[in-house]
């Protein structure tokens, strides 16, 4: 495919959707229509009705594998309607999470194993995958201690889980960094805000050296 698939990962908290609103709008002066920025689970009406059901912290009774099918689910019509167009069409495509985030956290947080997670979502994906993955590595104790502090109002059936979860969680995004260094950049998201987005944007640049400087065609 012709296009160019980055996705962003890490633990709750670590700044993934405020780096990437930074990131876009300085892409978005380069890149135009050909920048699409979306989210998982979501970015198409079928994919977020599944985000509301998996992110209701009503659903206290849902089943680990239960959860991780809906993730796959979404992610699968996510794909067909928004990705796969996207990068056929030769657009960039800026996904805030993507498998990763399920190995993390139903492979590893909900202890269901990597290996299964990964297989269910080789069904979902026909194995397609982000060129570069931009991992934002934080503490969770600093994560959930942010989203608490300024996002009270939007916590999820995810961020209220044990620390010992968020810690599984951090540890297999480590484990996959390991396993894939040549497609994961670990940033240190800890750091104040500017410098992170300054070290999102030098990774991303090392893979795309003219990706800051293309004009919209
Ligand atoms: N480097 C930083 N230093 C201090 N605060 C930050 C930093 N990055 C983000 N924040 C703040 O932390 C909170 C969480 O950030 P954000 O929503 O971007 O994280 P996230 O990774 O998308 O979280 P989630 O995965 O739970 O949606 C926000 O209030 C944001 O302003
Ligand atoms: C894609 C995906 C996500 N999750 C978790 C991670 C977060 O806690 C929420 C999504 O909320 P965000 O604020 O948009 O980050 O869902 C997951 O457990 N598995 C996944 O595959």
């Amino acid at each position: 495919m012709q296009g160019k698939f980055i996705s962003f990962e890490g633990p709750d908290g670590a700044g993934k959707t405020s780096v990437l609103k930074e990131i876009s709008s300085k892409l978005s002066a380069q890149l135009g229509a050909k920048l699409m920025v979306t989210r998982e689970p979501g970015g198409n009406a079928i994919s977020e009705s599944i985000r509301r059901i998996i992110l209701d912290k009503a659903n206290t009774q849902m089943d680990a594998r239960t959860e991780a099918l809906l993730y796959a689910a979404a992610r699968r019509q996510h794909l067909v309607e928004q990705i796969i167009p996207a990068l056929k069409a030769g657009r960039v495509v800026l996904c805030d999470r993507y498998v990763d985030s399920s190995l993390a956290y139903q492979g590893a947080g909900r202890e269901i194993g990597a290996e299964a997670v990964w297989q269910m979502n080789q069904f979902a994906t026909d194995g397609l995958e982000p060129a570069l993955t931009i991992y934002l590595d934080i503490e969770p104790e600093l994560g959930i201690q942010r989203i608490k502090q300024h996002r009270q109002n939007e916590i999820n059936r995810l961020d209220v889980e044990q620390l010992a979860f968020h810690q599984r969680v951090r540890t297999e995004y480590l484990e996959l960094l390991h396993q894939y260094p040549d497609r994961i950049k670990l940033i240190d998201a800890s750091r104040p805000f500017d410098d992170v987005v300054t070290a999102v944007q030098q990774a991303i640049t090392q893979t795309y050296p003219d990706l800051f400087q293309l004009n919209e065609e």
